[in-house]
């Protein structure tokens, strides 16, 4: 089935996307779906009607659909690590049932998000003038993301994230935070992750060491509630959750805690609706019209397909600016791995490298390969048909025009005779062939666009959910295992065993030479 999509994408090789508009004037409305009033425009691409079919047929030979309700009733999809991938819980407001191993997980969910509700009320409601989340990866790019993309709703106190062990990231948030009216939160699912647990430490001794006693100035996020109590945090101020919410899906639940303080329960809870609208389209919309699955299948074309190994997230949405980010985890760490479900090799690629910043400031940056370079980047442009900053309503036209501007101009292009026709009056003969071949933009690039009303607490749970499930369905055609995330573990170990190293306490002899010729400069220069 690779081979079909190989051989189909061979086929369209050098035929232009202008045509195909050219051709059916009702391109535009064939290759978009809406879903929950966003529109998903994937029509300025090669996909046409035989593409689809074929990218349908794989995506229902995978069985994405028997999967996903799977999914959702709570199996063990996640093999690796024998557990359920119920994320989807965490926004299940009508409280549907939800059984993993016989036990409805619905009330649990339901008590711990009415418990957070209280907390963020109480600490809103306090003097308490900042908070400090302390976690990384899963327990830090959802909320550092979604809180600010909520900017303008954000009427709790001010939220900072703190998560690289490097210790300039806590140092710099710490100079803006008065120890007497300072919270932290600790997110770490399983309460062990050496960065987490370092800044931790070191949030506590700064409060000691400002003469503040850390009693009641810690709140717990962590489906290990034995480490978090062993840390001396309160069980009352310990929010956990199961093991069945993957950390890169977790800031619907607890993780989301600090985004509450943040923006309010209310707001809070409309993001969860979003997330909650988004599954129940993903459960009910027949494939051609499931936003999800369309966004996967555009994704693997792109990739499995046509060859291209990387995705650039564009969001025309400066509060979007951490999204690239969150994505590079949720699409990364899901989808890059090497062997199928069952332990083979995979036959193809798994999934793209995904990168990305906020139009329009990357245009001033990197659009240029982009635009000329001998890669191509399938561009995923966002847009809110209204900025969060109504009364600059001049800022939104601009935005809008470069936003459409750069999908068009990637289409489109500029031929030679075009890009000569530019310079004609400056230059003339050899040079002016010369001067013109630089200024000519293959086009032909696809991209595709996912426009929205405006960027609200219920919109940003409809995105968030809308590229959940699109990782999904790209995880199950490929028949990866999108839920576990063995690749980080080496690292982890190795950094371990050098610790002593680079401390100098133990011995690098056996050592690779770059390892200890690195050590070794180390060593001379920290002091
Ligand atoms: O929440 P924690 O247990 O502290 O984990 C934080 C992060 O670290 C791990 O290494 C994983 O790669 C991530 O998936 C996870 O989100």
């Amino acid at each position: 089935m690779w081979n079909d999509l190989k051989g189909l994408a061979e086929a369209r090789d050098g035929r232009r996307i202008e045509t195909l508009f050219a051709e059916d004037p009702a391109r535009a409305e064939t290759f978009s779906v809406t879903a929950e009033g966003m529109l998903f425009d994937y029509s300025k691409t090669q996909i046409d009607a035989e593409v689809m079919d074929s990218l349908l047929t794989v995506a229902r030979r995978a069985e994405v659909e028997r999967r996903r309700d799977m999914m959702f009733a709570g199996a063990k999809i996640n093999e690796t690590e024998g557990r359920a991938v119920l994320h989807t819980a965490l926004r299940n407001l009508e409280a549907r049932p939800v059984e993993v191993d016989g036990q409805d997980v619905m009330p649990g969910v339901l008590d711990t998000l009415a418990r957070m509700e209280e907390l963020a009320r109480e600490i809103r409601g306090s003097d308490i003038t900042d908070v400090v989340n302390i976690g990384i990866g899963g327990s830090d790019l959802g909320p550092k993301m979604g809180t600010l993309a909520l900017a303008p709703w954000h009427d709790g106190p001010r939220c900072h994230f703190v998560s690289n062990v490097d210790g300039a990231d806590i140092a710099d948030v710490l100079k803006s935070c008065p120890a007497q009216t300072t919270l932290f939160v600790i997110a770490s699912k399983t309460f062990t992750t050496i960065e987490t647990m370092t800044n931790a430490r070191t949030a506590r001794s700064w409060l000691e060491g400002q003469g503040v006693s850390p009693e009641g100035r810690f709140v717990a996020l962590s489906s290990n509630l034995a480490k978090a109590g062993e840390w001396g945090i309160p069980a009352s101020r310990v929010f956990g959750f199961e093991d069945w919410v993957g950390g890169r899906y977790s800031m619907w639940g607890p993780i989301g805690l600090s985004m509450m303080i943040a923006v309010g329960p209310e707001n809070f809870r409309a993001f969860l609706e979003g997330g909650e609208a988004m599954d129940s389209h993903f459960r009910r919309a027949p494939l051609e019209e499931n936003m999800p699955a369309l966004l996967a299948v555009v994704g693997i074309w792109h990739n499995q397909g046509m060859g291209h190994g990387t995705r650039a997230v564009l969001p025309y949405e400066n509060r979007l600016s951490r999204l690239p980010a969150y994505l590079q985890q949720l699409e990364m760490e899901s989808n890059g791995k090497s062997v199928a479900m069952d332990g083979t090799d995979l036959p193809y690629n798994s999934g793209p490298v995904v990168w990305g910043e906020p139009g329009t400031n990357g245009q001033h940056a990197f659009y240029q390969l982009i635009h000329q370079g001998t890669r191509v980047v399938p561009c995923e442009f966002l847009v809110g048909a209204r900025g969060q900053e109504p009364h600059l309503r001049a800022h939104h036209e601009l935005l809008l025009a470069n936003c459409f501007a750069q999908s068009e101009a990637l289409m489109r292009g500029r031929s030679l005779d075009e890009a000569r026709a530019k310079v004609a009056d400056k230059f003339e003969g050899d040079e002016l062939d010369r001067q013109a071949r630089h200024r000519v933009f293959p086009g032909n690039r696809p991209s595709t666009t996912l426009i929205y009303p405006a960027l609200d607490p219920r919109t940003l749970g409809l995105i968030v959910a809308l590229y959940e499930h699109r990782v999904f369905v790209e995880g199950v055609i490929l028949n990866i295992n999108s839920y576990d995330q063995w690749g980080v573990e080496l690292g982890k170990e190795l950094a371990t065993a050098l610790g002593p190293m680079v401390e100098g306490r133990e011995s690098a002899a056996a050592k690779d030479g770059s390892t200890r010729q690195l050590l070794a400069y180390a060593q001379q220069h920290m002091t």
